[in-house]
This record gives C-alpha cells, sequence and structure tokens, in this order.
C-alpha cells in the first residue's frame, strides 16, 4: 500500500473575501500550484466558478471556494474593505492557529482610529506573524495573469523572504521589504490622492496640475510614512510611486472615477449609491487627515481632500489642491 510522503504535501494559501482583489490574488497564487481556498461570506450555488466582483474570469481548479474560516494553512491573505478588516479578524483569531501567518492585503487606515492595517492586526490578533501586501495591481489584470508586481513588507524580513518565496509566480513577481509601515502609509495614502487626481482633470485643472499633485504627493506620504515609523524611501517603490502612477491616471481605478465624478460636480452621496464596490479613499481620508493633525505632520493634499469630500470645498475650489499655499522650497 502506498503512504503518502508528507514532504510532498502541497502548500495551502488561505484568501479571506472574494472581493475583486481576494479573487484575483486567488487565481494568482493558483499560479503556485498551492491548494486555494477562497473564503467569501455570502454563499454561492455549488460549481460555482464564476463570481460576481470579476465575471470575465473563470477560478483555476485548485481554488475552491469556502463560507468556512481555515484553522490552518501555510499563509492567510486576508482581502477584505478595511472597515471591515476589525471585525473579519477579529472572528478569524477564534479559529486560526496562532502561528499561521497572516498577509493584510487592505490600503486604507481605519475610521475613527487613523490605525494601519496591521496596528488593527496587532489588536485582534496579538503575536500572529502579520505581513503586508501592496503594490500597483488592477485586479483584473492580475486575475488574467497579466504581468504585475508587488512589495510584500514584514517587520522581520526573513518572515517577508520566505513568504514572497511562497506567493511569488512568473506573472506575480513580489519584492521583499522590511518597512511594513511605510508600505501600509503609501497603499492608503495614494487612495486619496487618487481622488484628488480624479477631481483635478474632473474639474478641467488638466494633466499639469495632475501630474505636479502626484509629485508632491509623494513628498507628503514619505512625510507621513516617517511619522509613523516608516521610512520615507519607500515611497519611492512599488506601493508608493508605482501604485500612485496607476491610480492617478487609470480610469480602472474606483477612487480615480469617483474623484473624476466629483470633480464634474456630482455629489458624492449620489456616486456612492451607485456603487456597490469600495473606494477606500473616502474613509481614509478624514482617517489620514486626523493621523496628518496628530504627528503635526503638513499634508495639504490629504486636508484637502478631506475638505471636498465633507463638502467644505466645492470642485470649483480644487485649485486648492495645488494652489493655495506660498511658494517654497522644492
Ligand atoms: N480591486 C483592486 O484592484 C485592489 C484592491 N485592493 C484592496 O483590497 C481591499 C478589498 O478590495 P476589493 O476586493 O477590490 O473590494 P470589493 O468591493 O470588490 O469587494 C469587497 C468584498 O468584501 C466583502 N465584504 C464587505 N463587507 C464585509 C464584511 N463586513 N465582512 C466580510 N466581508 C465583507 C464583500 O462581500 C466583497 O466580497 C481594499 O482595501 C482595496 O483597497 C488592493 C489592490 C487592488
Ligand atoms: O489598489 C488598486 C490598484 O493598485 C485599486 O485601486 P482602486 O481601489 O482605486 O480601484
Amino acid at each position: 500500500m502506498k503512504t503518502e510522503d508528507p514532504s510532498m504535501t502541497k502548500p495551502h494559501i488561505a484568501v479571506i473575501g472574494a472581493g475583486a482583489w481576494g479573487t484575483a490574488l486567488a487565481c494568482a497564487t493558483a499560479a503556485t500550484g498551492a491548494d486555494i481556498t477562497l473564503w467569501m461570506r455570502s454563499p454561492v450555488p455549488p460549481g460555482t466558478r464564476v463570481l460576481p466582483r470579476l465575471p470575465t474570469v473563470r477560478l483555476p481548479e485548485n481554488v475552491t471556494i469556502t463560507g468556512t474560516f481555515p484553522q490552518s494553512a501555510d499563509v492567510v491573505l486576508l482581502v477584505v474593505p478595511m472597515q471591515t478588516l476589525r471585525d473579519v479578524s477579529t472572528r478569524l483569531e477564534t479559529v486560526l492557529a496562532p502561528s499561521i501567518p497572516v498577509i493584510t492585503c487592505c490600503k486604507g487606515l481605519e475610521e475613527g482610529t487613523s490605525r494601519l492595517p496591521l496596528e488593527v492586526l496587532a489588536e485582534t490578533m496579538p503575536g500572529r506573524p502579520c505581513g503586508v501586501l501592496s503594490g500597483p495591481n488592477f485586479a483584473i489584470e492580475v486575475a488574467r495573469g497579466l504581468p504585475a508586481a508587488a512589495t510584500l513588507a514584514c517587520a522581520e524580513l526573513a518572515l517577508a523572504v520566505q513568504l514572497t518565496e511562497l506567493l511569488n509566480t512568473s506573472s506575480f513577481r513580489l519584492y521583499a521589504s522590511d518597512d511594513p509601515k511605510g508600505v501600509q502609509l503609501a497603499g492608503a495614502a495614494k487612495n486619496v490622492v487618487a481622488i484628488g487626481a480624479g477631481i483635478t482633470i474632473g474639474a478641467g485643472l488638466g494633466e499639469n496640475a495632475r501630474a505636479a499633485l502626484i509629485t508632491r504627493a509623494v513628498a507628503e506620504i514619505g512625510r507621513l510614512a516617517e511619522a509613523t515609523g516608516g521610512r520615507a524611501s519607500t515611497i519611492a517603490g512599488l506601493a508608493g510611486m508605482g501604485d500612485l502612477i496607476l491610480t492617478c491616471t487609470g480610469r480602472g481605478s474606483r477612487n480615480y472615477s469617483l474623484g473624476l465624478e466629483l470633480g464634474e460636480g456630482r455629489p458624492l452621496a449620489d456616486i456612492l449609491a451607485a456603487r456597490t464596490t469600495v473606494a477606500e479613499g473616502v474613509h481614509t481620508a478624514p482617517a489620514m487627515q486626523a493621523l496628518a493633525r496628530a504627528t503635526d505632520v503638513s499634508a495639504p493634499i490629504m486636508e484637502t481632500v478631506t475638505r471636498l469630500l465633507a463638502g467644505e470645498f466645492t470642485p470649483d475650489d480644487a485649485r486648492h489642491l495645488l494652489l493655495d499655499r506660498p511658494p517654497t522650497l522644492e
């Protein structure tokens, strides 16, 4: 009788959240040959291979959809909207073995606390090895296997390297980093800047203005990263500059397209009412403004986008994004 060699056991990657990005990450990591389980909160009929958020993508055979949280896996990717991370991770913690590493793939700050994703997990999953994955990655392109890259950061570089080796594929290239704070700050802040970039174009301020906005955002995010214990140099990488370029110019971005509509004069409430998908920048902007104020960092872009979203500025005032400050040194 044949006995199974335990060293030949396939890795198991669990993805929590079957929105656009969770579905795409299930597809991308399936290319490692691992067994993938994809947790979704809404049940689907048995045999479902196409999920609502990416209706043109068929899940690979080694992806299993489940409604039950994993107790074990080689790694768990948490891919839910930022404002649900605390609730979902609290529930997951009750069943998941304590040594299993968890990677957050959320891009945002928690509204009300201004916590970064890993700061939330430090409270809900204390002592667990954790990391963050972030980069210029539109879900549909990653799901289709088009080439893309991202940064995977952990406080311990050795863990980041180990996880990149587990998750890297020939089309989804991962770079390891030991600056999780900088990576998280970059991923959260770019959503706010993308709304600003959309407003700039929607309000007719022009592409020069958008380029200036993106460039000044790099400096602003660098200051915020340093204030939270991250490195400004991280903002030059995939999670910073890379994602700013993508999200502030690509119409596939939900944050950018929301900004476009705002800039054209449509009320925020109407824009949100017509959407079912998450635009993280709407929640992250006030949290970023609060963080900047609490850490005494000059953050005029975060401040202005927050005030535009709150209706304190009209799109006609959008030039505040760039112009209403005295000249200074670059
Ligand atoms: N879509 C993209 O291209 C990318 C998204 N991200 C980030 O990934 C995160 C998730 O975004 P998407 O998947 O795009 O969002 P989405 O809007 O496509 O889907 C969100 C998913 O979360 C689920 N969900 C909502 N509330 C929940 C709750 N209370 N408990 C459990 N699940 C809940 C929904 O059912 C849905 O499946 C966000 O932080 C986003 O910034 C990061 C990189 C790329
Ligand atoms: O994070 C993303 C691309 O890297 C997706 O951006 P949006 O959430 O704005 O669609």
